[in-house]
């Protein structure tokens, strides 16, 4: 009765690769009755809690009240672009997000909780199944209209109440129904091969092992750090590289006149395998936060509950972070990775606790192998998130009391440099903290010997979780050959680990400041790189790798922007040498005899 047919199979996979959301190249060709009827008919055979079947389909076809509609997604479309940084906002500004208007239909598919009576199989349990149906009933209609050759693009730009007091208002409809979905519905010029954000570059699909957990979370088929480590190690920038160096030496000016900007231009180039490489914004910095079981040792005069009040100052927009971040249009994320204390959710926190803060390094390891390798896989993840949700710049950025002190242990571990030499004043300490602050680490070093040829080891034994996040970010930004501004000291230490880890993987590190404290500057010479800017900042947080971002947008935009000689018609020096060199003498004297 209802067996398959052969080649079922095959088409449906077509028809569900082929959907697309649709907001444009709505054409006026009308919805034939019958079409439509089979496409509702679709969405009214999709599964629902205790068969409840909560869905209503309102069809609206009037132009006049369609349009009252629009203007309603408008003002919405306009606060989304209000609320977003610079970067982004330019993007989206390029966006279409409806087509209430263009589309000759529109189809409201509402949820009815009152549907069925009070027992129905399943809703008691979870109310929100009713509206879940009514989204499976939304993907029947989109895959149904898709075989249709119909578009579809679900609008979700309005305030739901506004919505639906205006639904009400205009054609009746009870208030006591949600809207779960406006969809635009008609015949289209054509589909996208790719979702339309994708082309735009707003955000890109994730992989699907990714997504796939089997028997335990966070069990892949590839462990995230294993498969970034393997990704990193054939990590090529020579072709990209050479392109952008070929490149420099004709564009209209003096030769080396760029500098270090020119230098990033080659970085940024290799890494993105061609010239001119893609302009690295939107850039977004991610602040890895976590407590230190060493605050005990009194290496601080700050009280350790500043770590979680920063990170609420963070996410309502009070920090330095943010002045900064908003003057360069960046977006800002907290990720807390080991804060001692419990953070209640918020927009703009990843919640990824491994523990609540690190032991005391001077007692034993701060850290089991285990818990580093979790706190890297965190920064390793949350690389991979924010390069999908459309960044292409990643700045890091930290905070952590005494997180100062984990840094001078892992640069000395690192680079054999001693206590002495790595160990700075932090948030700034009087000199009885210092002489203590540098024991401390002297301390720790004479405990645990850190073998750098064990990064891990190291990172376990004198690390921090935010060092651990840091590490995990640098390695997966990397891999997916995005560009990553360093930021100070905690920073610096954690990529002195993902270098150890994976030495190809400093391709798309940028350090965008040198901080005052001593173990950056080692880091820095350690890991081979120059800093862009140098302004004695020791803040943390991602103040200074931010300030760097116009430098790094600035050697993409000239590679892609600036004249060659050729084009502009400007002659070269070396040219200029050899016409001087050809010229016939007499030619040019005036006074010749
Ligand atoms: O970025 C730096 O180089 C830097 C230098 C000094 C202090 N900090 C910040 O200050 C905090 C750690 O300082 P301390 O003295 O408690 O170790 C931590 O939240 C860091 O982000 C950061
Ligand atoms: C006030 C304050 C702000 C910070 N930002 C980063 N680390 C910090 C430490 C303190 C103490």
């Amino acid at each position: 009765m209802s067996a398959l047919q052969p080649g079922d199979r095959d088409a449906l996979h077509r028809v569900l690769r082929a959907r697309r959301d649709v907001r444009t190249g709505f054409v006026d060709t009308p919805v034939g009755e019958e079409r439509l009827h089979r496409v509702l008919a679709a969405a009214h055979a999709a599964p629902s809690v205790g068969f409840s079947q909560p869905w209503d389909f309102l069809v609206l076809r009037s132009p006049g009240l369609r349009d009252e509609l629009a203007t309603l997604a408008q003002q919405q479309r306009r606060e989304f672009a209000a609320s977003l940084p610079a970067a982004r906002a330019r993007q989206f500004a390029g966006l279409r997000v409806e087509a209430i208007r263009e589309a000759p239909l529109g189809v409201v598919v509402t949820c009815d909780p009152t549907r069925g009576g009070r027992h129905v199989l399943g809703r008691h349990t979870q109310p929100r199944m009713a509206a879940h149906s009514v989204a499976g009933a939304v993907q029947n209609l989109w895959l149904a209209a898709r075989a249709e050759d119909l578009g579809v693009g679900w609008v979700s730009f309005f305030d739901e109440r506004v919505l639906a007091r205006t639904l009400h208002e205009r054609v009746g409809m009870p208030l006591h129904l949600e809207v779960v979905a406006y969809l635009c519905v008609g015949h289209v010029e054509g589909f996208a091969d790719e979702p339309e954000l994708a082309t735009a570059g707003w955000a890109r699909r994730r992989p699907l092992a990714w997504a796939v957990h089997t028997d335990t979370w966070g069990n892949h088929a590839m462990d995230p750090l294993d498969e970034t480590l393997a990704a990193l190690a054939d990590l090529d920038t020579a072709e990209g590289e050479a392109a952008a160096r070929e490149h420099l030496t004709r564009m209209t000016v003096p030769p080396g006149g760029l500098g270090e900007v020119g230098e990033l231009g080659v970085r940024l180039s290799g890494l993105a395998g061609s010239c001119p490489p893609p302009l690295p914004e939107p850039a977004v910095v991610a602040i890895f936060a976590g407590d230190h079981g060493v605050h005990a040792r009194g290496v601080t005069p700050w009280p350790q509950e500043v770590t979680a009040q920063m990170v609420a100052n963070f996410l309502a927009g009070g920090a330095a972070v943010n002045a900064f971040a908003a003057t360069v249009g960046a977006e800002v994320q907290v990720v807390d990775v080991g804060v001692a204390a419990d953070l209640d959710p918020a927009a703009g926190l990843l919640p990824r606790k491994v523990r609540h803060g690190t032991r005391d390094m001077t007692a034993g390891p701060a850290m089991t192998r285990d818990e580093a390798r979790a706190a890297m896989r965190a920064g390793v993840e949350t690389a991979r998130d924010l390069v999908t949700a459309g960044s292409r710049l990643l700045v890091t950025g930290d905070m952590g009391i005494a997180n100062t002190t984990a840094s001078a242990a892992l640069v000395a571990a690192f680079t054999g440099a001693s206590a002495e030499q790595v160990t700075g004043r932090g948030t700034g300490i009087d000199d009885a903290t210092h002489a203590r602050k540098t024991d401390v680490v002297g301390e720790a070093l004479a405990l645990h010997r850190p073998d750098p040829a064990d990064p891990l080891g190291v990172l376990a034994a004198v690390g921090g979780l935010e060092h651990a996040g840091v590490a995990g970010f640098l390695l997966g930004a990397a891999a997916l050959r995005t560009p990553v501004l360093l930021d100070g000291v905690v920073s610096g230490a954690a990529a002195l680990v993902a270098a150890a880890l994976a030495p190809t993987a400093s391709h798309a590190w940028i350090a965008g400041h040198r901080s005052v404290e001593p173990a950056h500057t080692l880091a820095l010479e350690h890991l081979g790189l120059a800093p862009a800017l140098d302004l004695a900042l020791r803040v943390g947080e991602g103040t200074g790798a931010l300030l760097a971002v116009p430098v790094v947008t600035a050697a993409a935009r000239a590679l892609a922007d600036v004249a060659t000689f050729d084009a502009a018609g400007v002659t070269e020096k070396d040219r200029a040498e050899k016409d001087l060199a050809t010229e016939d003498p007499t030619e040019s004297r005036g006074d010749a005899p």
